[in-house]
């Protein structure tokens, strides 16, 4: 490995990212880098109009998250410490090419480029697969008020544009080990020794 374990979550809205890497965070007793979401001045906005405020919400959480890495996961990792976070900055370029068209999907590719290109990479992304049914019901049960208003289809989108984006990853960055979970069938929260096997599946890979 090129620095101490990092280790990401990942997955649509809704699969879980928030809940299972506080559990593999305090498991281990390793700090935790999380989605800032409540202090975001531009979601609700977005949710209600996306085409207006797609660029500011994109920018937003990509500076955002230039900074948690800046201030937490690479002085950290520079320190020989490990680190869990509950996003990999990529997730900026899954969903901004999904929402962002034209001359702002080019100049915010440009950006994303320039300030994450030498990042430091996790060694390994647990990334949480779930049905459109069981992200709706979550996301219900969540009751974010914003994403009532988001539509099933971008969802479902997300889905899809998630699994390509794994994949292309994979094949791009080979020292990244994708971990995949059925988040359908697997429920980590109610049964502990679900939880237990992703453990020591995160553990084979950063040993
Ligand atoms: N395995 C699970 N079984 C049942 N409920 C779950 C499970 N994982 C998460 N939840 C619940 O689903 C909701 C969404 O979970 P969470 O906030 O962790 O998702 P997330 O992927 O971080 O979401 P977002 O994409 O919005 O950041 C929460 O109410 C959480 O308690
Ligand atoms: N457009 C867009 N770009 C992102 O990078 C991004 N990251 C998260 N989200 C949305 C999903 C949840 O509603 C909520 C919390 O994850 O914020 C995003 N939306």
């Amino acid at each position: 490995m090129s620095h101490a374990p990092y280790i990401a979550v990942e997955g649509p809205i809704g699969a879980g990212k928030t809940t299972l890497a506080t559990m593999l965070a305090e498991a281990w007793g390793y700090p935790l880098v999380k989605e800032i979401v409540e202090e975001n001045p531009f979601l609700d906005k977005f949710y209600q109009d996306m085409d207006d405020w797609s660029f500011q919400l994109e920018m937003f959480f990509l500076c955002n998250r230039y900074k948690q890495l800046e201030d937490a996961v690479i002085p950290r990792l520079a320190g020989g410490q490990a680190i869990v976070s509950d996003y990999h900055i990529y997730k900026n370029l899954i969903f901004s090419e999904r929402t962002l068209k034209g001359v702002k999907r080019d100049k915010y590719r440009h950006i994303y480029h320039v300030l994450t290109d030498d990042l430091p990479k996790p060694n390994v992304i647990v990334y949480i697969r779930a049905s459109l049914d069981v992200l709706l019901e979550r996301i219900a049960k969540r009751g974010r008020s914003f994403e009532e208003e988001m539509s099933t289809a971008y969802l479902q989108q997300l889905i899809e544009d998630y699994e390509t984006a794994m994949s292309q990853l994979a094949e791009r960055e080979p020292d990244t080990i994708i971990l995949p979970v059925d988040g359908d069938a697997v429920d980590f929260v109610a049964d502990r020794s679900e939880f237990d096997k992703i453990v020591a599946r995160v553990k084979e890979c950063i040993r």
